[in-house]
């Protein structure tokens, strides 16, 4: 256990020599059948459904009861608090925490920092969903404050990624190519997925000299889903756009990535997590007629989409 909020940047190289390393993309190839980060997919798919994990959250007050709901269709267990002493108590059983930042209340500036120190101090591995990023002074003073006690994994949309780099000042190359385009809109992306891709292997750089076992990942979601751990993009085609006719689709998605945090590496979470949600959206888009039923139909999805059907979900990787 470590109290000390200072990266080890021995198992990094500093965020200007990221920026260097930029501009000779390899080309993306499908993940192998046998793969093994297959296997640790489907492991990670039984292993919830077998322990029933608890991930706890602190999140947003529209789509609190998807998020809980989709944890348990997932096959984990959820707790939902706004109280910090709760979440520090309760980071003790949990085996991760998810944080959501998209209803927050003026209360909540000192606080949150506060928790992130807390479960840092504790080596307690969390997911961010950096909700609305770029908007408000109080929203951005809080993201600031887990710049030095930061989570393991950050999930998010394009724009969300891209302005959370910016306040984190990550200093990444291509910025500046989408200065005039990229803005925030609200909770909704208004940038490609693949507009954050430096972004993201910027911060999953920068998570992981932070993080417990130096490992991290950065989850940026949209039609095709961009996952990284750093050293390789993974992208995730598939899903519905039914997900974005319903609120909490991206907000479950940090849930029940906590959920899967909670029993196997950064990466292998978020993996799963979306190729989970693609392959279930999918399936709930056939079974409903619209919004409403969309959701109910995506729920039972999660609980009846196979281990097999997720973990040889397409897959492209392309190392960085
Ligand atoms: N056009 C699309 N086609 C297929 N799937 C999509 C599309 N857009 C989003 N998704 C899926 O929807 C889920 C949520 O991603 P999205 O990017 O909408 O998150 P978000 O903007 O954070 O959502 P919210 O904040 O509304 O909860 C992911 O599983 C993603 O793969
Ligand atoms: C609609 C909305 N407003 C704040 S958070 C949220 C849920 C989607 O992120
Ligand atoms: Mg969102």
């Amino acid at each position: 256990m470590s109290t000390d909020a200072s990266p080890d940047t021995s198992s990094s190289s500093s965020i200007v020599d990221d920026a260097k390393r930029f501009g000779t993309p390899t080309e993306a190839t499908p993940l192998a059948d046998d793969d093994h980060q297959r296997e640790l997919i489907a492991q990670a798919v039984d292993k919830v459904r077998d322990t029933t994990p608890l991930a706890q959250s602190f999140t947003n007050f529209v789509t609190i009861n998807l998020v809980a709901n989709a944890q348990l269709a997932a096959g984990g267990t959820a707790a939902m608090s706004y109280l910090p002493d709760d979440i520090i108590d309760t980071a003790a059983i949990a085996k991760a925490t998810y944080i959501n930042v998209g209803t927050l209340l003026p209360f909540f500036k000192d606080a949150l920092g506060n928790i992130a120190r807390s479960l840092h101090a504790a080596q307690h591995p969390w997911v961010l969903d950096p909700v609305a990023a770029g908007i408000g002074r109080t929203r951005s003073a809080i993201l600031w404050a887990f710049r030095s006690a930061p989570p393991t994994i950050v999930r998010g949309n394009a724009s969300e990624i891209i302005a959370l780099a910016g306040i984190w000042d990550l200093n990444v190359p291509s910025a500046g190519a989408h200065a005039d385009t990229t803005r925030p809109a609200g909770v909704e992306a208004v940038d490609d997925v693949d507009s954050a891709r430096d972004a993201a292997v910027i911060m999953a750089r920068y998570l992981r000299g932070y993080a417990p076992n130096h490992r991290a990942a950065v989850a940026v979601s949209g039609a095709t889903d961009l996952v990284t751990d750093g050293d390789t993009v993974y992208r995730l085609p598939g899903g519905s756009e039914m997900m974005t006719k319903i609120t909490g689709a991206g907000c479950s998605l940090g849930g029940v990535t906590a959920t899967y945090l909670a029993v196997t590496d950064p990466l292998t979470a978020a993996l799963t997590a979306s190729a989970l949600y693609n392959r279930a959206s999918e399936e709930a888009e056939r079974a409903s007629h619209g919004p409403g039923s969309f959701q109910t139909a995506f729920l039972d999805a999660l609980w009846n989409t196979t281990a097999q059907t997720v973990s040889q979900s397409p897959i492209t990787a392309e190392a960085v």
